[in-house]
């Protein structure tokens, strides 16, 4: 009987990260979530329990603490995330690559009456900017996107011409609320002179262009366009990928009150949504290697 040991990776979950920057009496905050998996050769401590290539999953946990503190901060997410996976693959014979996967979660400065606070935050929103590095010996691949960027238009939404059946009940519209949680996903070419920062600022602020000024005749449209706008602005990106909500409004009926209701009181549905999925992606797009896996083999 043959059996053995397939795809594996391990390491340490959600290590949440906040580090100050006191470098002036105006503080800068930075607040991650760093899952940290290596992969490599592991056979022996599955198959034997022979722990000798081991690097506990504690160690990686104190490993991304020590690092951010001597690179004197995080930085950009893509940045600190390569730092960690290079670290690791550097550090250890046995690490032959890494899966550095870091969630942002975004904080303002409190505004006071004498102006922007120096060192009170008070937490941006539900949404949150990811990234993970893939690396494999020496190839390494950034995805990065953003989660929960919560968004509706209140008119110029269309939803007609949809095939009819005996099951049909949904009436066509031409004025509809558009309303969705924009999960995203950008998978970036290479790695070097990418200004991370810049460009997260920029896919985010193109989203939201668009979202805000395509004519919706569907979410699937508006998704379609989304993705093309972040791709004709910016080369470094290879493809985007979306999941997008489509986070129903019903028009409620008044006419039992006597009264008419023009597109002004709505339900706001919780479920069930569509759920509109797509990758936008340019046709010359290097491969993507293993830049989309979680676990090698299960994708
Ligand atoms: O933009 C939409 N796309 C759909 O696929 C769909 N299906 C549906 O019932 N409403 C909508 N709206």
């Amino acid at each position: 009987m043959g059996i053995r040991l397939g795809d594996n990776q391990y390491g340490k979950a959600e290590v949440r990260l906040v580090h100050i920057d006191r470098g002036t009496d105006v503080h800068r905050i930075k607040d991650i979530s760093v899952t940290s998996q290596l992969r490599g050769d592991f056979d022996a401590v599955h198959v034997e329990g022979d722990n000798a290539n081991c690097v506990p999953t504690d160690t990686q946990k104190n490993t991304v603490y020590a690092l951010a503190k001597e690179n004197n901060g995080v930085g950009a997410i893509e940045d600190f995330a390569l730092l960690l996976a290079r670290h690791f693959v550097d550090e250890h014979d046995c690490v032959e690559g890494a899966r550095q996967e870091i969630e942002e979660y975004g904080w303002d400065r409190i505004d006071t009456a004498d102006g922007p606070h120096d060192h009170s935050f008070v937490r941006r929103g539900g949404e949150t900017r990811t990234t993970v590095v893939t690396k494999d010996g020496d190839q390494e691949w950034v995805v990065s996107g953003l989660d929960g960027l919560t968004v509706l238009k209140s008119t110029g939404s269309e939803f007609h011409g949809y095939p009819k059946t005996k099951y049909t009940t949904l009436k066509e519209t031409t004025d509809r609320i558009l309303a969705t949680d924009v999960t995203a996903r950008w998978r970036y070419v290479g790695t070097d002179g990418i200004a991370w920062d810049k460009a997260y600022a920029s896919v985010r602020a193109i989203l939201l262009e668009t979202f805000a000024t395509t004519h919706s005749l569907a979410l699937q449209q508006t998704l379609y366009a989304m993705g093309t706008a972040v791709l004709e602005a910016h080369p470094e990106i290879a493809e985007v990928k979306f999941s997008m909500p489509n986070n129903h409004h019903f028009l409620v009926d008044l006419s039992p009150f006597g009264l008419d209701n023009p597109n002004e009181v709505f339900f706001a549905a919780d479920r069930p949504y569509g759920k509109i999925e797509a990758t936008v992606e340019r046709d010359d797009a290097p491969d993507a290697g293993r830049a989309w896996e979680t676990v090698p083999g299960f994708v």
